[in-house]
């Protein structure tokens, strides 16, 4: 028997990451397989895996930083197209970073839309240009499947408008220059997850942390986001793999007048040089540096842990309290060091760990007596657009359009 499909795309800077779900009507869907090119620009490595974990495709580019995205999406739509079976693709959802101040829900997409979304790839330079090369190259190989842009922003269009301000002239506000804040697919699973752990606490004043590659915290009240550490661009915030966080302006000001730096150079330092790369000197990699015996690795780790701890405590002014702190992101999910830290470094708060349930990545790492619960919860970040392409198809289903 046919099966609709639904394909899920997840570009970042330096990896390339699909899911393939089977969508049927009235049923959540169900996840086929889970693939990932990792490494582009290094040496890239194509993974695919069922949900079992069974490896059903390896292939690795060794020292090949040539090889394009691309021919490595190519490479990539090829090998589900050759084992799509009896699958139907009824439609493509991407992960699009920046929804810029119109797009606060997922959209149909349209060369109009793709034409707007364009626009808005200064202001997340590392992503969009990867968001959107894949929506250009599936329309041109099928220009009818219907194809979903799911944002990054979206989740936070419910923060108060103090949370979204910043203190620049009205004209500049009304322009767009304000705070979006970003990684809001994964805090939207998170709270829809919290909620099936324990529905109090997902009632409650939650802080969530998203620490990866990119890393950003949101203060999520009632299942809604209040408040989060990125904004205009994914630069702000807490330092990153490669990328600053929150800067005096004034640096960037310094780096113009006195250092003579282009805005290209500005950028790249920021984006690309800056961060746990930037302060180690060593790598990105969390892995890495927690690995290393370099005393500049462990100084980028503590300068990582603290910004965290002092976002957790701004967040929760955000909140007026805080009842549940969630880890989550390649870092968050795996890194039980820096969860021990963090929750340290916030005693003060209320927060107390459970240190063999954290060593397990447990979901729920809180000592007994920890006024503030304390979880682990692995992001789904292609499960929500799953969901959120299947909505449009219906809302579209329901306008009578045949598809
Ligand atoms: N077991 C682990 N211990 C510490 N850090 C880890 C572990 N596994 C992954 N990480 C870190 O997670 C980060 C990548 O996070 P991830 O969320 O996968 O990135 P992306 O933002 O690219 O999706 C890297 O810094 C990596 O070192
Ligand atoms: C917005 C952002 O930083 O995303 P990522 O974690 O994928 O880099
Ligand atoms: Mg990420």
């Amino acid at each position: 028997m046919q099966q609709d499909g639904v394909l899920v795309i997840n570009a970042g800077s330096s990896s390339i990451k699909f899911s393939l779900y089977l969508s049927e009507e009235g049923i959540k869907p169900i996840l086929t397989c889970k693939g990932q090119v990792e490494g582009i620009d290094v040496s890239p490595h194509f993974l695919v895996k069922a949900p079992t974990g069974q490896v059903l495709h390896e292939r690795r580019w060794l020292d090949s930083p040539d090889i394009s995205h691309e021919d490595l999406f190519k490479h990539l739509i090829d090998w589900v197209e050759d084992h799509l079976g009896e699958v139907r693709l009824r439609a493509a959802g991407h992960r699009v970073v920046h929804g810029g101040a119109v797009y606060s829900a997922p959209m149909l997409i349209t060369d109009a839309l793709l034409d707007e979304l364009e626009e808005l790839v200064p202001l997340a330079p590392l992503h969009q240009p990867h968001n959107l090369a894949p929506i250009r190259a599936l329309r041109q190989v099928h220009p009818d499947l219907i194809q979903v842009a799911c944002f990054d922003t979206a989740f936070h269009r419910s923060n108060p408008w103090q949370a979204q301000t910043f203190a620049l002239p009205r004209r500049l506000t009304m322009e767009g220059v304000k705070r979006y804040g970003f990684h809001g697919l994964s805090y939207e699973y998170i709270a829809r997850t919290l909620k099936a752990y324990a529905p109090a606490t997902a009632r409650a004043k939650v802080v969530a942390a998203h620490l990866g590659n990119g890393t950003s915290m949101c203060a999520i009240d009632s299942g809604k986001s209040v408040a989060s550490s990125l904004g205009f661009t994914a630069l702000d915030g807490l330092p990153m793999g490669t990328r600053s966080g929150a800067l005096d302006p004034g640096v960037v000001l310094y780096l113009m007048q006195q250092k003579g730096m282009s805005a290209a150079e500005i950028e790249d330092l920021l984006y690309r040089k800056s961060g746990l790369l930037g302060v180690s000197g060593v790598s990105s990699d969390m892995r890495v540096l927690l690995d290393s015996l370099e005393p500049r690795a462990a100084e980028a780790v503590e300068l990582f842990v603290y910004r965290i701890a002092r976002e957790l405590g701004s967040l929760a002014a955000a909140l007026g309290g805080l009842d549940a702190l969630v880890f989550t992101g390649g870092i968050g999910e795996n890194a039980a060091r820096i969860r021990t830290r963090v929750c340290a470094l916030s005693q003060w708060l209320g927060l107390k760990i459970d240190e063999e349930a954290n060593e397990q990545n447990a979901p729920l790492i809180s000592a007994l007596d920890s006024r503030v619960s304390i979880w682990v919860i692995p992001t789904d970040e292609e499960m929500m657009i799953a969901k959120h392409t299947r909505e449009v198809l219906r809302a579209l289903r329901s306008r009578g359009e045949h598809i």
